[in-house]
């Protein structure tokens, strides 16, 4: 049917970038709904950008940090009374665990999205240092479990709490309470003691575990539902924009063919011969219109109906489709007017081609398809810009015009001069049947 690249191509190509603008402009003024917004406030306030909920999980982390080091202070007095003699080396060695904690804060601080890897490498320093501490006083069995308790409890089960289901950390807590207290009735040291040795790191973790436990699992449950919620609206939006890329085909095609015989429409040739006389003036290259009128449309319609009438249009539109080749262009500009601009096409050509729609409007086959024969007015024109100077597009039309006018003066006086009845006939000329 109708070839071509520039009856489809051209206006579709600016549509279509059109289109994708919106969808730009869509995702950039994006509003969350109100549900959002509650879980945005829940999550963290800028928790839809990665980066800043990475910063709220860093500032987290840093609390657990924090909360180690004065844990290890803690124990200074313990040392002291406990252990006199390596007082000095669990100095230094507690004075290096917390270095390495300052350091691990740094690098948090430094890499927010790892921050995870900070808390590991923090945690393992505090379990060597727990360890070695253990060894050197007398009942390391019980300062072993008690160090490593701890601090399984600080870096260990209250980071993976923060990603299991409130019910887990429930229990998790729980479970913390009842080790600690097993480890109270059960310790060969009095509650004074316990308190005193080290005891304020314990209760430091253990008041401070529900409350962190219960943020960090609020900030990471809230920001995969948001995730989650931001994907699904996403996926929404996707979809709902290729339906408008879709519609806005349909209606560009709407808007720029005759839905009658698909062909372009005026707005669209209009365009078309514009562009194309603009690069004919620059290429130098000769640019052919024919304007066509088909002759007694009004009188096909009288005596033999409309749908006649417009079989007889789209006869005419299928023929222009099918001796045009890819770089031409037919439209159909009214009732029974077509425009044809030829590209590249010099005068010869362009009779040519017009010498082979007439005879093929005139033809048997023709004939034979609409039960009558049919004919039109041509008018024909060629722009040289070689050898013409200022030129536009409605003086060329005008000129085209002039000579279809002429011609059409001609074939109304033939019918005049001879009207006969509408019956079909092998005569190629319809002024002969009218
Ligand atoms: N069937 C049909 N008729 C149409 C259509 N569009 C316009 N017409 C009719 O076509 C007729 C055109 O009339 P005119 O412009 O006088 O042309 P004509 O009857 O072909 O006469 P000449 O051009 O002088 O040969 C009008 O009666 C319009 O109502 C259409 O889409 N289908």
């Amino acid at each position: 049917m109708i070839k071509p690249t520039m009856l489809e191509s051209r206006p579709m190509d600016r549509s279509s970038r059109m289109n994708i603008a919106t969808d730009t402009d869509e995702r950039r003024h994006f509003q969350p709904s109100p549900r959002l917004e509650v879980l945005l406030l829940l999550a963290d306030y800028k928790a839809y950008l990665p980066k800043a909920e990475h910063c709220q999980q860093a500032r987290l982390n840093a609390v657990f940090l924090l909360c180690s080091i004065w844990g290890i202070l803690s124990y200074v007095p313990f040392d002291y009374l406990m252990v006199p003699d390596h007082w000095m080396a669990l100095s230094i060695g507690r004075l290096m665990l917390v270095l390495l904690l300052l350091g691990c804060l740094l690098w948090q601080h430094r890499r927010p999205r790892r921050t995870e890897r900070a808390l590991l490498v923090g945690a393992l320093g505090a379990e060597v240092f727990f360890g070695w501490g253990a060894s050197l006083i007398d009942t390391p069995l019980a300062f072993l479990s008690w160090n490593l308790n701890v601090a399984v409890a600080v870096f260990v089960l209250l980071p993976l709490a923060t990603v299991w289901r409130w019910a887990n950390m429930l229990a998790h807590n729980l479970f913390m309470v009842v080790v600690y207290g097993l480890f109270f009735l059960g310790s060969p040291f009095s509650l004074s003691e316990l308190v005193q040795y080290g005891g304020t790191f314990l209760l430091v973790g253990l008041t401070i575990s529900p409350f962190l436990s219960h943020v960090r699992y609020v900030n990471f449950t809230q920001s995969a539902r948001l995730r989650q919620e931001l994907t699904q609206r996403n996926q929404e939006l996707v979809a709902a924009n290729e339906q408008l890329v879709q519609k806005s085909k349909v209606l560009t095609h709407l808007a720029n063919h005759d839905v009658m015989t698909n062909l372009p429409n005026r707005r669209c040739g209009m365009v078309f011969l514009q562009e194309t006389m603009t690069a004919s003036l620059q290429e130098k290259h000769p640019l052919s219109l024919l304007l066509i009128d088909v002759d007694n449309l009004k009188g096909i319609n009288d005596t033999l109906g409309h749908h006649y009438g417009d079989r007889m249009i789209c006869h005419v539109a299928s023929l222009l489709v099918e001796l045009l080749d890819e770089h031409h262009l037919a439209c159909r500009t009214g009732g029974d007017e077509f425009l044809v601009v030829m590209p590249n096409t010099d005068a010869q050509t362009c009779d040519r081609w017009c010498l082979r729609l007439t005879e093929q409007l005139a033809s048997d086959e023709s004939r034979e398809n609409l039960g009558f024969a049919v004919s039109a007015s041509v008018g024909t024109t060629t722009f040289e810009p070689s050898r013409e100077t200022l030129f536009d597009v409605d003086t060329l039309i005008q000129r085209a015009d002039a000579k279809m006018y002429h011609h059409k003066r001609r074939a109304r006086q033939r019918r005049t001069t001879r009207p006969t009845k509408l019956v079909y006939s092998q005569d190629s000329d319809i002024d002969k049947v009218v």
